[in-house]
């Protein structure tokens, strides 16, 4: 299959709009691929807090209703990054949309880990609490594949993902916006979800400055063996990689690690 990360530059000198216009254009040039993905919060920045409430919006708001008409006129599945979503009980959620080709939504996530500790997005949105896969079923000569769904500083939570994996993942997908002053770390982290978990990890960040904070763009595709496939550079950027979904199953029957885990420890003894 093929897969194309769209790394959009998100600045403060393009709207919200304007942006959701621009990104559908570049959603509806990938025809010809099976599946593409944006990066988290793209409409309104990462770390753009004080726009949040102003930019919240439903699931099937204005954002959804641009790139769902350019996933269907393109005929690709989507995962769409995430929105600042307002619940219907009036809360804000980070919520990431995966669209079919059919320009139908499928699923979302609610990001579990929010990033600030005890400011920023930990503060103004409520966390998720649910895993979320989604099967993209066959199309053409292609199998069909388990997508799992997790969001940037979930990155850090090896747990959600060995979650995912037991759940099916094959391709663990983490639309971001990472700050470049932690570039290391991102691109450390999406390789190391990757090893352990023999899946393909393909992450996708945001380019630009918004807020004040640089953002490290460094797109990655990364192989069940840890390989990186393909590594976008800082600014904005489209990478397409092709990826070999039945690579999940032979490197974890060619070196089954995942077998040798041991569950259910006895805790250390007390004092
Ligand atoms: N948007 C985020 O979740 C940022 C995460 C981050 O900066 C980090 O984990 O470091």
């Amino acid at each position: 299959m093929r897969a194309s990360l769209l790394q959009i530059a998100v600045d403060p000198d393009e709207s919200a709009d304007s942006r959701r216009r621009r990104v559908a254009a570049l959603v509806r040039e990938r025809r010809g691929v099976d599946l593409v993905v944006l990066p988290e919060l793209w409409p309104v920045g990462a770390f753009a807090y004080e726009s949040f409430a102003a930019e919240a919006e439903p699931v099937q708001g204005p954002t959804f209703a641009a790139v769902s008409a350019a996933a269907r006129d393109a005929a690709v599945w989507l995962h769409a990054g995430s929105v600042v979503e307002r619940a219907a009980d009036g809360r804000l959620y980070n919520t990431s949309l995966v669209i079919s080709p059919a320009g139908e939504l499928v699923r979302t996530y609610r990001k579990i880990h929010r990033f600030g500790f005890d400011k920023g997005e930990a503060t103004l949105m409520a966390a998720g609490d649910a895993l979320v896969t989604v099967e993209l079923p066959a199309s053409g000569a292609g199998p069909s594949v388990t997508l799992g769904l997790a969001t940037c500083y979930d990155l850090r939570f090896p747990e959600l993902f060995r979650g995912l994996t037991d759940a099916g993942a094959e391709l663990l997908v983490v639309p971001a916006g990472w700050p470049e002053r932690r570039r290391a770390h991102w691109t450390l982290l999406a390789r190391a979800r990757a090893v352990e978990n023999q899946a393909y990890v393909l992450a996708c960040a945001t380019a630009g400055t918004h807020a004040g904070v640089e953002q490290s763009g460094h797109s990655l595709v990364v192989d069940p063996w840890g390989e990186v496939l393909a590594e976008a550079g800082p600014g904005e950027e489209v990478l397409t990689v092709e990826l070999d979904p039945a690579t999940v199953a032979t490197t974890r029957e060619r070196f089954p690690v995942l077998r040798d885990r041991r569950l259910g420890l006895a805790p250390p003894a007390g004092l």
